[in-house]
């Protein structure tokens, strides 16, 4: 999708309102998502409890990044996931093997990835509180 467009001037200008309109199309999706998955909604609470438990514990700049990649992938894969599952449904109303296949591995790369962010989460969070602690 372009975004720039040349002039008569042969000056190249962004179209403002396509730029706009793909945000409203990406946030709409966003909102479907969000109504539609209980997941989704699962993972934006995880988010916003870990953000309040990492305010409450204290950590550094390096460790805040990590955590905003992780929520950010987290949803994104979510977001992802739900799309494939729609095209799935949409080429194949049907039972297909190949169809379980693409919505399991869909989810496969959802559980990898929330796997590692627990991982990661309880390697900065659980040196502070055994120091807190002890
Ligand atoms: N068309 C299909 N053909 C074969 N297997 C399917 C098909 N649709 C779903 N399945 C199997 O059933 C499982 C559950 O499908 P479903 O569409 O309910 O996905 P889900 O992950 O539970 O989605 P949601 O998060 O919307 O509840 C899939 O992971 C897959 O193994």
């Amino acid at each position: 999708m372009k975004y720039w467009n040349r002039s008569d001037s042969g000056v190249t200008r962004m179209d403002v309102r396509k730029l706009f309109r793909s945000f409203r199309y990406a946030w709409n999706g966003i909102a479907h998502v969000a109504a539609a998955e209980q997941n989704f909604r699962i993972h934006i609470m995880a988010a916003l409890s870990v953000s309040g438990a990492g305010w409450i514990t204290g950590l550094s700049t390096a460790e805040w990044i990590v955590l905003i990649i992780l929520f950010g992938g987290m949803l994104a894969l979510e977001l992802m996931n739900t799309a494939i599952e729609r095209v799935v449904d949409l080429v194949s109303s049907e039972h297909h093997p190949l169809a379980g296949q693409a919505k399991d591995a869909a989810a496969g790369a959802v559980l990898i990835f929330a796997a590692a962010s627990i991982l990661i989460g309880c390697m900065i969070f659980i040196p502070k509180w055994i120091n807190l602690l002890f």
